[in-house]
């Protein structure tokens, strides 16, 4: 039998330390966790995205496809038993949503990395990989009204943060937030109608 696979899904602003914080986790914690981003992919040359940039084809007219291609990967290596550290930002707002159906059989731990908007700025700034301003804009959106697990600062030292979240994951209780989310979700009308 396959065996319930848990993930761990690291949310917060571009810059602000998810990558580190996922690798320092990875390193740490008593199980094998795939680590699993975005830019994993982007950097891996899977995207002809010299292309997109030069404009010969529209970002816009495949996102939509990429992302719900990315939420469904997920859902496939989860069920076949792999344990997930997920980092990612929902930048949509029916992600938290439809992600907390797409992986309703899973236990998943929804942890926020809190960063101020200073420090965001001047990481991106120094990093120098990322367009200026999307930090600034995860800032003021992502974390608006979501409900999490865990909430870290980055502010902390990764080692501390790494730590805590392992110790926090390890007495992790039901329901947790995303076993909410999608009992939340069913209920609404426009799901039980099948809309
Ligand atoms: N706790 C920290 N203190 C200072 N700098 C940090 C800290 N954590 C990460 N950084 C630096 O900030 C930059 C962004 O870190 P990281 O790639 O981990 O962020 P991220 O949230 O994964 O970003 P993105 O979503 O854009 O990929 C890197 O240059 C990293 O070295």
């Amino acid at each position: 039998m396959v065996e319930r696979a848990k993930i761990i899904f690291i949310h917060g602003a571009s810059s602000s330390g998810k990558s580190t914080l996922a690798r320092a986790v990875q390193a740490q914690i008593g199980e094998p966790f795939w680590h699993v981003s975005i830019d994993h992919i982007r950097d891996s040359g899977t995207l002809p995205t010299e292309r997109f940039r030069r404009g010969d084809f529209r970002w816009q007219e495949y996102r939509a496809r990429f992302f719900e291609g990315f939420h469904r990967s997920l859902v496939a290596y989860a069920s076949a038993g792999n344990n997930l550290l997920l980092e990612h930002i929902l930048e949509e707002p029916g992600w938290a949503s439809e992600l907390a159906m797409m992986l309703q059989s899973f236990d998943v731990f929804f942890v926020a990395l809190h960063c101020e908007l200073q420090e965001l700025v001047r990481r991106e700034t120094l990093r120098a990989d990322r367009p200026i301003g999307s930090a600034t804009d995860d800032f003021h959106r992502i974390h608006e009204g979501q409900r999490y697990d865990l909430q870290l600062h980055s502010g902390q030292a990764v080692e501390d943060n790494a730590a805590q979240l392992i110790s926090a994951w390890a007495s992790r209780r039901s329901p947790s937030v995303f076993e909410e989310l999608a009992l939340e979700a069913r209920s609404r009308p426009a799901y039980s109608s099948g809309l």
